[in-house]
This record gives structure tokens, C-alpha cells and sequence, in this order.
């Protein structure tokens, strides 16, 4: 591989913004894409891998090029020296690169790669939680698998087509897929492409989901008809899911408590031609009191550490901290608490996260179980998801029915 300078230099504009200025890297790569229209399609795969590339492994790469944040431009270059040596790609004689010890580069990653932290490249405390909540051994697996490239998924939208023509339509776009065994609705791509800007996707025929968030709505045990309520519906994944399982009859509440996700979710429903949602933002505790009883089904999909979902945001390894964890915990509890009241009796409740940790998962479901609120409620059937084992997305979810 040829390195171009003009997008080498997007590279290091992006992780400045990434690690200097706290910017999201997916909105960052974004921008960074619409740069410079003659890009093709491989240009810009090289931008937006090789900054997630660095974003994934930005403490193992500080640590081989002994560079400390936060990082200046100078940092960054002998940051992305690592890579490229590392991916066995011949440096080009600019001066960003005089220099490199390349030897050196080897020799540090073959000592570092014995400690995990540092050869998974993440924080010390991510690395002391997962060992004390998974294991040892599980977690070592975990983490590796963690840090792969995630397949692109999507769910094909039966509200208007079928898995078998939209296989048809995509591969007429040069986009092959397959099939996914125990995945009703999942096409895997085979090679990475821009799905966004076919024309099927403009029609509402797929979104792009991992295939583990795919089994939550499948979990809910949903029927046309029904009364649903999705109370951490955010932009919507699972809500179109819920609909399209629906057949658009019965109604579906999203709720949530920012009003933005809830427009872009309104936006999506119009694409995917989902007619029986409505949204409404949690502005007090009243718009959920006006629910109690009365759900056939509730879909909690509750806000969490997303430690489950590391491929897609390898940026949530330095955003994420310790307290934060702590807190949504609590969090979770307070709204199985309060959220579980919407199911009628005879209702089901599906309680999920994409984290692999217990205390955000089983443990959460079982205080609840013991809880006042929770003594009506018996548990049908739980999933725990890891993804070194599924190849898929780390999920959890609890399907519970209302006795009484
Ligand atoms: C895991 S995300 C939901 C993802 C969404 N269901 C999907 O499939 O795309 C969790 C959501 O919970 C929302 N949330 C956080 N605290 C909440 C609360 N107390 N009540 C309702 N929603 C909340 C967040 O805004 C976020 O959209």
C-alpha cells in the first residue's frame, strides 16, 4: 500500500479533534469524508479505518512511540508511524517520518503485547472491571474480540420488501450479502460499501443494525395489534423493528427523554413507512403515570455503559469512565422500577443493554425480581451475548412476564 499524503493529513486533522478536543470520531470521520469529492471509495476507507485504527489503539500506540497527551501534531505523526509500521506498510521519505526507529517500534510491540491493557489498549480500570465481573479467562477473550472491525449488518424492513429481493436489488448495486442463520431479517455484507447511498436504502427498504440488537425486538414477543410501548426508544432502531414485526397494526409509544432522538426516529419511520408510532419526549413523570397497566408489551432498552458495542465506538474506551458506570446503574434500576408499572398483567417486559457486564445485566434483573415493584413479575428467559462467541454485537436481554 501507497500512503497519499493529502489523506494521511485528513488522518491526522481528525484524531487532533478525536483526542484534543473530545469530538465524537464517528461525526469527526464524517466530516472529514466530505473533504474532498474526488476521493473514491477506497480513499475513504483508508481515512475512516485508519482513524478508528488509532483511535482503537491509541494507548498501545502512545506507549511504542513514547508520546504523551495531549498530543501535538508532531505526537500524532509518530503515532501513526506505529501504524503503518506495525501494518507492515513502507513509510514514505517525508519529513514527518524521519526518523522512525523501526526495530524499535517491532521490539516495543512484542513486550507490550504480553500485558492485555496495553496489547488490548485500554484504561486500567476498563481492563480491572471486565477481569472482576468475567473472569480472567473470559474477559482476555473478550476484550480481543472487542477490538476487531464489526461486519455491516442490516435489517431488511418487511414493511416493504423481502431478505430475498433486497439481496437481489443490492447485488445490482455490485453489494453482496448473506444470509445469517437464526437472523430472520439479517443481511451480512461481504465486503464493506456504502449502503447509505443506494437507492433501496433511501426507500426504507434495510436499516443498518448488528445482528445481536436484531434479537431484542424478536425477544418482545410482539403481535399486530398490540399495545407497545418503547420507553428508551432514542432514534429508533428497535422501534422500526417493533413495527415492521407489527405489520403496522397496533400502536407503538416511543419515548425517551431527548426530544431530538425522537425526531430523527419520526424521520425514519417516514422512510421505513411505519404508520402506528407515536413519539412522545419524557418531560415529567406524568407522560409515564398515564401508562401504568396498560401495555401488552415494554421494550426497555436502557441507557448503559455500552461496553458490548466497543467495535463501533472504539472512542467509548477514553470517553467512558468509571463513575459514569456507576451511575447509569442506578439508573437502570430506577427506570426498571418505574417503567415495569407500564405492562398490564399478563404484559411481557423485555429489559436489554449492549454491555457484557453483569451488573448492568442479570444483576439488574434480579434486584428488580426481589424488589417490591418486581414481586409480580416472573423471569421467561434471558440471553447474554459475548461477542468472541457470537462474532456479533455484546447484548443482554431479559424477557419477564407480569403474574399479577
Ligand atoms: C441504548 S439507547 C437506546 C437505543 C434505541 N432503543 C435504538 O434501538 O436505537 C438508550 C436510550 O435511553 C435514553 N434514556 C436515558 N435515560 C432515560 C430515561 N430515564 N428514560 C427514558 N429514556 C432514557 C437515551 O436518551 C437513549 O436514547
Amino acid at each position: 500500500m501507497r500512503l497519499h499524503r493529502n489523506l494521511c493529513f485528513a488522518v491526522i486533522d481528525g484524531l487532533t479533534l478525536i483526542f484534543n478536543e473530545g469530538k465524537y470520531a464517528d461525526k469527526v470521520i464524517q466530516q472529514l469524508l466530505k473533504r474532498d469529492k474526488r476521493w473514491g471509495s477506497r480513499d475513504r476507507a483508508f481515512v475512516a479505518e485508519t482513524t478508528y485504527d488509532i483511535v482503537r489503539w491509541k494507548r498501545l500506540y502512545a506507549e511504542i512511540a513514547d508520546v504523551k497527551e495531549p498530543f501535538d501534531r508532531d505526537n500524532l505523526w509518530r503515532m501513526f508511524a506505529v501504524w503503518a509500521t506495525l501494518k507492515g506498510i513502507k513509510l514514505p521519505d517525508w519529513k514527518y517520518f524521519e526518523g522512525t526507529p523501526l526495530r524499535k517500534i517491532k521490539g516495543r510491540f512484542d513486550e507490550l503485547s504480553k500485558i492485555r491493557k496495553f496489547k488490548e489498549s485500554i484504561p486500567d480500570w476498563m481492563d480491572e472491571i471486565g477481569k472482576k465481573e468475567l473472569g480472567d479467562a473470559i474477559w482476555t477473550k473478550e476484550i480481543a474480540a472487542l477490538n476487531e472491525q464489526a461486519d455491516v449488518i442490516l435489517r431488511v424492513n418487511t414493511l416493504k420488501t423481502t431478505k430475498e429481493k433486497l439481496q437481489e436489488v443490492l447485488f445490482d448495486s455490485d453489494i453482496e450479502t448473506e444470509f445469517l442463520n437464526g437472523y430472520p431479517n439479517a443481511l451480512k455484507l461481504t465486503e464493506r460499501a456504502n449502503v447509505f447511498a443506494t437507492e433501496a436504502f433511501k426507500k426504507g427498504w434495510f436499516e443498518v443494525q448488528d445482528a445481536s440488537s436484531q434479537l431484542v425486538a424478536e425477544f418482545l414477543n410482539v403481535e399486530p395489534g398490540m399495545r407497545v410501548v418503547d420507553t428508551c426508544a432514542g432514534a429508533g432502531g428497535k422501534t422500526l423493528h417493533i413495527a415492521s414485526l407489527m405489520e403496522n397494526k397496533g400502536q407503538i409509544i416511543a419515548l425517551d427523554i431527548y426530544g431530538n432522538k425522537l425526531n430523527e426516529l419520526k424521520r425514519r419511520a417516514k422512510r421505513n413507512g411505519a404508520h402506528n408510532i407515536e413519539n412522545r419526549v419524557i418531560e415529567s413523570t406524568k407522560v409515564i403515570k398515564k401508562l401504568y397497566d396498560k401495555a401488552d408489551r415494554v421494550l426497555i432498552d436502557a441507557p448503559c455503559s455500552g461496553l458490548g458495542v466497543l467495535r463501533r465506538n472504539p472512542d467509548a474506551k477514553w470517553k467512558l469512565q468509571p463513575d459514569f458506570i456507576e451511575k447509569i446503574k442506578t439508573t437502570q434500576q430506577d427506570i426498571l422500577q418505574q417503567y415495569s408499572r407500564m405492562v398490564k398483567v399478563g404484559g411481557q417486559l423485555v429489559y436489554a443493554t449492549c454491555s457484557v457486564l453483569p451488573s448492568e445485566n442479570q444483576e439488574q434483573v434480579t434486584a428488580f425480581l426481589k424488589s417490591e415493584a418486581g414481586v409480580n413479575f416472573e423471569l421467561l428467559k434471558d440471553k447474554k451475548i459475548l461477542v468472541h462467541k457470537k462474532g456479533f454485537d455484546g447484548f443482554y436481554m431479559a424477557l419477564l412476564e407480569r403474574k399479577a
